[in-house]
């Protein structure tokens, strides 16, 4: 009683002081937020002392699970010996150094430097502005554009909103920002299926190089892409997507921008998607999974051909924040990295619970609710239809997808629900008994899914 009253206090508190991201606040304050209290491994508790398996690893980033002590202790002592020191002015710090030539290391062969920042969206304003110092020092200042797809995420600055594609987020504040466009996306599920998956992935790519001839090569300076789009729903591009771009990649003379916040880090059996999908970005950018979440922490790996340019020709690169690598992030994100490779656990993701994942997950495909189960990795979607056979989507106003979210949560799961589409993206740590315990609930949340439309008459 008294707990449910100390939690009551909290939810007024949080509804009089606290401006959610993303969030209808006076909506939330009708329902009252879910106070997290603590996690370990694969699991969080709220206040109420529910117990779930989170099968969203936070927000797609607690990579090797929660409740590790040694991140806890490596943050501790960077605290207590060197809290906080700039990398301007000609200084640095251990951390940073040795962070920056760690994940140079695991990078692509022909990618050699890295840029701190505080997050995933200020490492997509640095490529932005970083793209453009490139082409001014090349002699090609008319070189400006940057070309994205619709309903990718890139993050919620000016810069990444606008790099973003997704309408709803440009509405509010008068975006994209002059000098970024957008081409469509991969979506097959949602938008090819009038033709086959080989054929769509072609036609979307090739919108790619009749969006360069329209605007002019002269003008464009760089295409950016997610290998899958992550809050865009998971959406994994056909097979003959990423060859198609890298042709047309070969053909033009632009800079590609390789958005890996969700997918580094182990996410999709290697340490970067690029080694997965062998593609030759000239800039990743970095977050997420570099820390697990623990500490705020992104960045942009630099290939030699740009940071050659920036280095020899650039003089001073003016750009920077005060976080830039952090060394309590930077400790934090080396014990990170060296647990990821202690335990295995990206190529554990590339021979044995990504594949379990993935086989384990397409048992849910039968279900009456589901439409589609795609996935690549430790990430999936599965897509709730109205009609199985018709592919048919439900009406928004039923809002299937959060009446599944809910019931993801009454049997003890969590899934993020990206309109009807529920996202699966747990820890890279998951057993295989973990990722069964997950399949289960799932299973009874798509039930219990169907039985609240069905009560709701529809
Ligand atoms: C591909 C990608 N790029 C950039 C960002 C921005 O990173 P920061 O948030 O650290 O600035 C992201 C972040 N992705 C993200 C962030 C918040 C919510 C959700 C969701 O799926 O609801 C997804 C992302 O997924």
């Amino acid at each position: 009683q008294q707990k449910q009253h100390h939690i009551g206090a909290l939810q007024e508190m949080d509804a009089n002081h606290h401006l959610h991201p993303f969030t209808d606040t006076a909506d939330l304050a009708q329902r009252g937020t879910r106070i997290i209290e603590r996690a370990d491994g694969v699991y969080i508790w709220d206040a109420e002392g529910n117990k779930l398996l989170d099968g969203m690893a936070g927000l797609w980033c607690v990579n090797v699970g929660y409740g590790r002590e040694s991140i806890a202790k490596a943050a501790f002592t960077q605290l207590k010996t060197l809290p906080f020191y700039n990398n301007f002015f000609q200084c640095t710090h251990e951390p940073a150094i040795k962070l920056a030539a760690r994940i140079a290391d695991l990078a692509p062969g022909h990618m050699n430097r890295v840029f701190f920042t505080g997050s995933g969206s200020e490492a997509n304003d640095t490529n932005l502005r970083m793209v453009r110092r490139y082409w001014d020092l090349k002699g090609k200042p008319g070189k400006k554009t940057i070309i994205s797809r619709k309903n990718a995420y890139h993050g919620s600055t000016v810069a990444g909103a606008s790099l973003g594609g997704m309408g709803f987020m440009h509405q509010q504040g008068d975006l994209p920002i002059p000098g970024i466009v957008h081409i469509d996306q991969p979506y097959w599920f949602g938008e090819g299926r009038d033709m086959s998956p080989e054929d769509f992935g072609i036609k979307t790519a090739r919108a790619l190089e009749a969006k360069i001839l329209e605007l002019g090569e002269d003008k464009v300076a760089a295409f950016i892409a997610e290998p899958f789009q992550g809050a865009g729903g998971v959406i994994i591009p056909p097979a003959s997507y990423w060859n198609e771009i890298k042709s047309i990649l070969a053909k033009y003379d632009i800079l590609f921008i390789l958005d890996e916040v969700i997918s580094g880090f182990g996410r999709t059996g290697n340490w970067f998607a690029a080694q997965t999908l062998d593609l030759k970005p000239d800039l990743i950018t970095i977050a997420k999974g570099m820390t697990s979440g623990y500490i705020p922490m992104g960045g942009v790996i630099v290939s030699d051909r740009v940071a050659d340019v920036l280095v020899t020709e650039g003089g001073e690169f003016a750009h920077g924040f005060t976080y830039s690598g952090h060394p309590v992030a930077a400790a934090a994100a080396l014990e990170n990295i060296r647990i990821l490779e202690e335990e295995g656990l990206v190529d554990k993701v590339r021979q044995d619970t990504g594949p379990y994942l993935q086989d384990k997950l397409q048992t849910l495909a039968a279900h009456p609710l589901v439409g589609e189960v795609r996935g690549m990795g430790m990430v999936a979607a599965i897509e709730l239809v109205a009609d199985k056979d018709t592919l048919a989507r439900f009406e928004n106003e039923i809002g299937a997808g959060m009446l599944c979210r809910e019931a993801c949560i009454a049997s003890g799961l969590v899934m993020r629900a990206v309109g009807d589409t529920m996202i699966i993206s747990p820890p890279l740590c998951i057993s295989r008994d973990e990722i069964d315990e997950l399949i289960f609930k799932a299973s009874q949340a798509l039930s219990l899914t169907l039985e609240k439309i069905a009560a709701q008459g529809n």
